[in-house]
């Protein structure tokens, strides 16, 4: 396996600065996925590491080597895309096979048998093999696909939103296997996708991306847990972190330089009403079985968090809000640290 490395490697197309400057070092056997909105910049990165485009300033190296100004096809990289780019006249052996056998290769059939019922297997798909591709599940097709990334053995993968078309279950499915695939083989995966979901279950670290720029990079926990500001705390976390202008909060104290508060779920309790200053209005609750999403009047501010379905809540009750450790950020959204007590 190989670690990739990325240094301030900048692309533009026109108007548009689709990567800017941007530093980032993937592990050997790291899972890095970057999170990021459409138009972030995320495929870009990818096809700069791949050698499909070329950067306007910056180095891509792989395993220590400058690959920057090296054609793609030496750069021993798979490339797993969003669509199942299958040939549909073809079985899922030789979807599978296809890769092996270009001429540039010349790798003995046994071989290739041995490598494709290894990756079906792992896949799970092995009973398919003798299937057209074209007579497939969306999932399955999607595991083909996959599989055809995985049964080169390459250093690294390149993964680019590949779960995004497939429905919520299958999804799942697929999150729990790649991390596993990934676990087992010690793969460098960098994975790209706008699905926080995805980031926070299979990534060892994610890397957030807006605007072409790298805005933080940690473990799903730091990331959540202490943002760098609050666009990246925006971007993790169902549901969404509130934000609050700090004027309107009364008897919490917040460090010097705040002007907005986040609020996750975990760091608003609310109570029956008892002398405390901060009193919000239950607008509406939701109930979705195992908890309920309360939404709240705050001084004319919506909030929303969760509760114990076993709490009464009626739209229109008063109720107490305590704020148990917010995030702080200033006027630019940047953190500020919080006070220690
Ligand atoms: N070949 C190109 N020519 C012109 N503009 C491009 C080209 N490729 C990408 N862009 C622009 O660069 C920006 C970044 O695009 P990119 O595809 O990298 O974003 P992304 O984060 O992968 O988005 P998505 O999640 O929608 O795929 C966008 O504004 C896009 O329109």
């Amino acid at each position: 396996m190989a670690d990739i490395v990325l240094r301030n490697i900048s692309k533009r197309f026109e108007a548009v600065e689709a990567v800017r400057e941007l530093s980032l070092a993937v592990n050997d056997g790291e899972f890095l996925v970057l999170l990021g909105p459409s138009g972030a910049g995320k495929t870009t990165t990818l096809r700069l590491i791949t050698g499909l485009e070329a950067p306007d300033a910056g180095s891509v190296m792989i395993d220590g080597r400058d690959v920057t100004h090296d054609p793609p096809g030496s750069r021993d990289i798979a490339f797993v895309f969003q669509q199942y780019s299958l040939y549909p006249h073809l079985t899922v052996y030789d979807n599978l096979a296809f890769p092996l056998r270009s001429p540039a290769r010349r790798v003995p059939e046994p071989i290739i048998r041995k490598r494709v019922e290894q990756t079906a297997e792992l896949l799970h798909i092995a009973s398919k093999l003798n299937n057209r591709a074209t007579r497939l599940s969306g999932g399955e097709m999607q595991r083909v696909a996959i599989g055809r990334a995985l049964v080169r053995d390459p250093s690294i993968y390149l993964m680019d939103e590949p779960l995004s078309s497939l429905d919520a279950k299958l999804r799942a499915e697929l999150r729990l296997e790649l991390k596993r695939i990934q676990l087992e083989l010690g793969a460098t995966i960098l994975y790209v996708t706008h699905d926080q979901v995805e980031a926070m279950t299979m990534a060892s670290r994610i890397g957030v991306i807006r605007d072409g720029q790298l805005l933080q990079c940690g473990t799903p926990r730091e990331i959540y847990e202490s943002p760098s500001s609050s666009y990246v705390a925006s971007r993790l976390g169902t549901p969404q972190i509130n934000f609050l202008p700090a004027h309107l909060l009364s008897d919490v104290p917040v460090p010097p330089g705040t002007e907005t508060v986040g609020i996750r779920t975990e760091h608003l309790q609310i109570a029956a009403r008892n002398g405390g200053r901060m009193v919000g209005r239950v607008h509406r609750v939701e109930h979705l079985g195992e908890q309920n999403h309360v939404h709240l009047d705050y001084k004319g501010e919506m909030l929303v968090t969760l509760a114990d379905p076993r709490q009464p809540l009626q739209s229109g009750q008063e109720v107490e809000l305590h704020l148990v450790h917010p995030l702080c950020f200033d006027r630019a959204g940047q953190r500020v640290p919080a006070i220690i007590h």
